[in-house]
């Protein structure tokens, strides 16, 4: 059981909002610094739309690298698990999420996993279409499945401002290019990837889709299969090992379940069987992750004991 009532949850949200002044709202992305570094807010879903919210769970937030973990689900169903990870490696990082060193160091050159961003990118060049537009409309629309929100959209000005400034992506892109990891037009690749990184949602649509990863790929109101099972358990598994960059290990220890952050404040967490959790909370720690947001997924794992370990 978790808190019985939104009441129960808003006391905890109470409690670690101070939290949020050690941190810093992300502003390598200039539009990104546009927040209240003190929001915050997180929706428990259950099934059939049973949730419970505190905070102002209505406002909307981009997903940023939350999105690497829906597009590898989509990826891995469009090429199979054998060509995404001859592609893409499977273990962890010490190094922060958007680190280049290891991509010329790692035998053979390939990204080490899909959640930092170098695999996120190979995997976003992944997704099949035969255009940018076709693409991006096929994460979009898996996306709207996942979240039951007819129609996802994106900030364009959080888009186009890290269009405008992510040189060290565009660095990541072309290194790979030269290893053949990924192919094609890079500018297109950065286009869909920054519009996914920039996709929009609230608390309650994230919960929903981390219900979707906690039922093992299951829509928790029609029962109907979205994910393979053996997709979302390869989700889950890098959630727990990479989800939250290289705070991965302290977080699977304090929390203990499979969580994916993002440098806007959100966390998508998944208590498997049973909750989808959203949760948004844009002041962040050095490793960027939302700092009150992982106290109170801290605080709601030890009272009800959500640790799969
Ligand atoms: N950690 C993140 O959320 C990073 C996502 C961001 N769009 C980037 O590529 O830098």
């Amino acid at each position: 059981m978790t808190c019985k009532s939104n009441a129960d949850l808003q006391i905890i949200v109470d409690e670690v909002r101070s939290f949020s002044e050690k941190g810093a709202v992300a502003d390598y992305i200039p539009a990104l610094a546009k927040v209240n570094k003190t929001d915050l807010s997180v929706a428990i879903y259950e099934k059939n739309n049973l949730c419970i919210y505190a905070g102002d769970y209505m406002r909307n937030f981009t997903l940023q690298s939350i999105s690497k973990v829906l597009v590898l689900a989509l990826a891995l169903q469009d090429r199979g698990v054998d060509y995404v990870f001859d592609r893409v490696g499977m273990e962890p990082t010490g190094d922060p999420f958007n680190s280049i060193s290891k991509l010329e160091t790692s035998i053979p050159s390939k990204p080490l996993n899909p959640m930092i961003n170098a695999g996120a990118l190979a995997v976003t060049n992944m997704i099949k279409g035969e255009s940018e537009n076709e693409r991006w409309e096929r994460i979009l629309q898996f996306v709207s499945c996942l979240a039951n929100k007819p129609n996802v959209t994106y900030d364009v000005e959080v888009a186009n401002s890290e269009l405008e400034t992510a040189w060290l992506n565009r660095a990541l892109c072309y290194f790979m290019k030269q290893h053949k990891v990924v192919e094609g037009d890079i500018e297109e690749l950065m286009i869909t990837y920054t519009k996914q990184c920039a996709i929009e949602m609230n608390c309650f649509e994230l919960a929903r889709i981390g219900a979707v990863f906690a039922l093992n790929g299951l829509d928790p109101e029609t029962g109907e299969r979205l994910i393979p099972i053996h997709i979302a358990r390869i989700c889950k598994t890098f959630m727990v090992t990479c989800g939250m960059y290289n705070a991965s290990g302290e977080f699977a220890i304090k929390v203990g379940i499979p969580a994916k952050s993002g440098v806007s404040g959100g966390i998508l967490g998944v208590v498997p069987e049973k909750y989808g959790i959203g949760i948004f909370g844009p002041s962040l720690d050095e490793k960027g992750n939302s700092m009150a947001g992982i106290k109170l997924l801290e605080i709601l794992a030890e009272r009800y004991n959500f640790s799969i370990f």
